[in-house]
């Protein structure tokens, strides 16, 4: 089955947990005595409606108790796909989860409040969006139930939000704006009736649709060799298998490969998931290949295709998030993990510190504290085999790590 992971970020009390509540309620994905649970709640409070926000309640009591949280995930499937919503908090001292949740995302899930229309952390939430790639944006506009389910009121808020839209640089994204109301179902998994002036698809319906294969399908095939395989057996005395996940594309029997850094040239001769063989190896499926002739390839040597080779640098910039309590500075050093590799890093200049509200660049800046992003570079005491993060998701981010403290201290994207 299809995995659609999708984002969310809102402020506080745009109705989030709302919103994923009635998303679990509406498609039956709460266990019994979760929806128990709701219902007996609902009624003790008084509610003439049921109160969601237990749905999700666990990051609630955490959230509450000023537990530094990451991410939680929600699961829940229907017929055609399996889901999983990385839910964020929106404010600002959380935008390294954000990031960080939107990170492995394809989806991003934007939340607007109609009674207050497009707001800062909207700027932000949309942002770090764009900065990840990530395709399908929903624009929810919740709590239409407070503005009459007005049409001018939704048609305004979309107006303002295409301004932030039009500053972006990212073309190819699908922007999609749905009227809801989280509280009474309209317009998330059921049409409204409500609102017959809005003749676009429920929340639900356009998830159903989106198509998974256009978001996969992207990029060159990166396969980065995380083992070695030779059996000391006599029956498999001469075998030599590389063993790894293949990201971005797909590995064929017969492709002309070159495998980095060493640019030997071979073919891909057998593809093995456990004990069979196969001709293709799907993007995402982990395998082991072997190859024609006897060539030298080491954990950590990548295999790739001959006319699409990754650019193999010491030195490079990239957008980063600050993650640490420890700011970062220009001239410090860091261990940096790319895939399997993990090389010394020193930092450069850093180029300009980016407000996320689309406020412009700060210039002049030597430190970076957490959550703030920036374009910073890099020399390594080693290349990498790096792509661009808008051409590859994978191959084209990296994390930074604290070499005292061990912490991941921040996330890169590579320009
Ligand atoms: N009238 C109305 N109220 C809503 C709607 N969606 C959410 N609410 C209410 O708005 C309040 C906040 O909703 P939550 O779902 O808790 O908001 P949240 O964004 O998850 O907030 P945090 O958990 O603090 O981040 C609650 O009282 C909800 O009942 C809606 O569509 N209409």
């Amino acid at each position: 089955m299809e995995v659609l992971k999708i984002a969310t970020a809102g402020s506080v009390d745009d109705g989030k947990s709302t919103l994923i509540g009635r998303l679990l309620y509406d498609t039956k994905s709460l266990t019994d005595d979760k929806l128990e649970a709701i219902e007996r709640s609902s009624k003790q409070k008084g509610y003439d409606y049921l109160d969601f926000s237990l749905a999700t309640d666990g990051l609630v009591a955490e959230r509450e108790q000023g537990i530094t949280i990451d991410v939680a995930h929600i699961y829940f499937s229907t017929a055609t796909k399996s889901y999983i919503i990385a839910d964020t908090p929106g404010h600002v001292e959380y935008t390294r989860n954000m990031v960080t949740g939107a990170s492995t995302s394809q989806v991003g899930i934007v939340l607007i409040d109609a009674r207050h229309g497009v707001i800062e952390q909207t700027y932000r939430h949309f942002f770090i969006n764009n900065l990840l790639r990530i395709k399908n944006v929903i624009v929810a506009v919740n709590k239409m139930d407070l503005v009459d389910f007005s049409e001018e009121r939704y048609n305004e808020i979309k107006a303002d939000f295409q301004k932030v839209v039009d500053k972006s640089d990212y073309e190819d994204q699908n922007i999609t704006f749905i009227p809801v109301s989280a509280l009474k179902g309209d317009n998330v998994v059921e049409k409204s009736t409500k609102m017959s002036w809005f003749t676009g698809k429920t929340l639900l319906q356009h998830l159903e649709e989106i198509d998974t294969q256009d978001i996969y399908n992207l990029g060159k095939v990166r396969f980065p060799v995380q083992y070695v395989i030779r059996p000391k057996t006599e029956e498999y005395h001469d075998f030599r298998g590389y063993a790894g996940k293949v990201y971005g594309g797909e590995l064929n029997v017969g492709d002309e490969v070159v495998i980095l850094p060493s640019k030997t040239k071979s073919k891909i001769k057998e593809i093995f998931f456990y004990d069979k063989k196969y001709q293709t190896a799907a993007r995402r499926s982990s395998v082991t290949v072997t190859l024609e002739n006897d060539v030298n390839v080491s954990r950590g040597d990548m295999i790739v295709k001959e006319n699409e080779l990754p650019k193999i640098e010491k030195k490079f910039t990239a957008t980063v998030t600050w993650m640490d309590n420890e700011n970062l500075r220009a001239g410090s050093k860091y261990v940096l993990q790319h895939g399997v590799h993990k090389v010394l890093a020193k930092v450069g200049a850093i180029h300009n510190k980016i407000n996320p509200d689309y406020s412009g660049v700060e210039t002049g800046v030597d430190s970076l504290k957490m959550n703030d992003i920036a374009a910073v570079s890099f020399q390594l005491n080693k290349p990498i085999f790096l792509d661009a993060f808008k051409e590859h998701r994978t191959n084209g981010s990296f994390i930074l790590i604290d070499p005292q403290t061990n912490n991941t201290a921040g996330v890169g994207f590579i320009e």
